[in-house]
């Protein structure tokens, strides 16, 4: 009686709704939220499903008339309302339920409202999860919303010996024998089978669901943690699962779990991949991201020079890019633009060819910026001068790292390079001394809206430097797989650190990781002339 009295002991005094069938469950439920001193109203839906249901809406009102408690019912043609919505009978009976349930908690200003699922239910629900191929065998959770269901650890001959310790009787639901009712053929077909064999199947079952949710719940955190600009490749796929649902459906995009292995399958190797969601949504991952369909897309927010026109691909397109002029096609297979998005990629276009490509960030063809008058844009020119520093400390024979940092409004207010070699110090980072000289620069330590651009990817000392300093934006060129903080080795942003900066990575990577392999290849030398002397 103990294990049936003691989770409802917190509802004492509370008014709660409670969800009454009739059946023995649901009616020992109310006894005992009465018997604990518990405020409680009945609420009962009658779905007009079967002959006998009105009689069983009766039985309940005075049932609680009986026990002088609240009492709401309410009918609804529930085979009615799921032919209207397509839904099928039992997910709309479930649907409608709750939303009764809901309505009544509001209607007597309960905060909680109760079922009475027993661990038979819950047994019954990951037999039905296992059977599905569900990804997580999770059962029914003991919390959703505002609902409660405090006896999914209680058996069924516990509450049988409650009610018959009362004399309290109760309605049996027909259905409940239909055993063209998956729930029904479980209960009366194979669970007797199985307990046979194992007659502790019901508890088994029961801790499996329990274990499963606290190994979802943990592995959702996980996904949810993930920052944007976080490299996807080396996550586990049950992450990664994890995360592609919740971007799906943080956009309310409904989704099977067909289209969720795809996409996360995508992730982890790096490939294109198109699907189209049951809605008719078309989605891509591309690059270890998600693309919702248009997302790539930018329109051009500017006016553009005479001459300059506004139109999507044509053949033999070509484009002058600081390496030389370039194939468009080719352009955008090396972008990883999926195939069927090319024709959608806006573009400007003059006599000299494609001056503008309208992907994010936008592209731009050697002198087109200037002839449309627009500024070069801060963090680019920044990101060169902290080239030219790296290359500076490459002379040097220090490892080639330069760092500047941007006030708010995009002026250069700190410069650095690394300097560990001459200074005989591993933390002469060049984002360190960006950071002392912008600090020195605007007579504050705390540099909020200034933005450090560096050609590595920062190492953990570096970028807890930044969030100490509360730098708002960090741009990185190259990946930094001996060291990176954000990705590279690990991605500390996932923790929390009270201030997240965002993160842009990969900016004029390939010409700072070819200074760093220039380096690093001239030590190579060094070192082996010095060896043969
Ligand atoms: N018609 C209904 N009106 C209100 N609440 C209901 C109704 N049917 C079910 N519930 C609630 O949902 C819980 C789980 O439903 P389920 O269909 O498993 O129960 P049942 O077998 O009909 O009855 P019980 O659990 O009371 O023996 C019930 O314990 C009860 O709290």
């Amino acid at each position: 009686m103990s294990t049936l009295l003691a989770p409802l002991r917190p509802y004492a005094g509370r008014a709660v709704v409670v969800g009454v069938s009739g059946g023995a469950d649901s009616v020992a439920l109310l006894r005992a939220l009465v018997q604990v001193r518990a405020r409680p109203v009945v609420v009962h839906l009658d779905h007009a499903l079967r002959p006998g249901s009105a009689e069983d809406a009766a039985w309940v009102q005075a049932f609680a008339a009986q026990l002088r408690v609240g009492h709401m019912g309410t009918r609804v043609d529930v085979a009615a309302v799921a032919a209207r919505r397509g839904w099928n009978m039992e997910d709309a009976a479930r649907r409608i339920r709750y939303e009764v349930l809901g309505r009544g908690a509001r209607q007597h200003g309960a905060e909680a409202v109760l079922t009475a699922h027993t661990r038979r239910d819950q047994a019954e629900t990951v037999l039905m999860e296992l059977l599905r191929g569900e990804a997580a065998l999770t059962g029914i959770p003991s919390v959703r919303g505002r609902v409660r269901r405090p006896w999914l650890d209680v058996s069924r001959s516990e509450i049988e010996g409650y009610l018959e310790a009362l004399g309290q009787d109760w309605r049996e639901d027909p259905t409940n024998a239909d055993v063209t009712y998956t729930r029904a053929w479980l209960r009366a077909e194979v669970m007797p089978v199985l307990a046979a064999r194992f007659p502790g199947i019901e508890a088994a079952l029961a801790r499996v669901a329990k274990l499963s949710q606290q190994d979802n719940q943990a592995l959702n955190d996980l996904a949810a943690a993930l920052t944007p600009h976080g490299p996807r490749e080396q996550l586990p796929l049950a992450v990664l699962r994890r995360r592609v649902a919740q971007e799906l459906r943080a956009a309310s995009l409904p989704f099977h779990a067909g289209h969720i292995d795809q996409l996360a399958q995508a992730h982890r190797s790096g490939e294109t991949r198109h699907v189209t969601l049951p809605g008719g949504q078309d989605i891509t991952v591309t690059g270890g991201a998600l693309h919702l369909g248009g997302h790539l897309f930018a329109s051009p927010a500017f006016s553009w020079p005479d001459g300059w026109t506004l139109r999507k691909r044509q053949a033999g397109d070509r484009i002058r890019l600081p390496g030389g002029t370039r194939k468009l096609s080719d352009l955008l297979t090396d972008l990883k633009v999926p195939r069927q998005q090319r024709d959608q990629v806006p573009l400007l276009v003059s006599g000299q060819g494609v001056e503008w490509i309208g992907l994010e960030p936008n592209i731009w063809a050697v002198g087109a910026r200037e002839a449309a008058g627009q500024k070069a844009d801060p963090v680019d020119t920044a990101m060169g001068e902290a080239l030219m520093l790296a290359h500076e400390a490459a002379l040097a024979q220090e490892v080639p790292v330069g760092a500047v940092v941007l006030d708010p409004a995009g002026r250069v207010v700190g410069r650095g390079c690394n300097t560990s070699r001459v200074d005989g110090d591993m933390t002469r980072h060049a984002e360190l001394a960006a950071l002392r000289a912008a600090a020195a620069e605007l007579g504050t330590p705390y540099l909020s809206g200034c933005t450090l651009v560096v050609t590595l990817e920062p190492c953990p000392m570096c970028l807890g430097a930044a969030l100490e300093a509360r730098v708002g934006r960090i741009v990185y060129g190259a990946r930094n797989p001996r060291a990176g903080a954000l990705g590279g080795v690990s991605d500390l942003l996932t923790s929390n650190w009270g201030h997240v900066p965002t993160v842009t990575g990969g900016v004029r990577a390939k010409e700072a990781a070819r200074l760093l392999r220039a380096s690093f290849q001239e030590l190579r030398r060094r070192k082996s002339e010095s060896a043969d002397l």
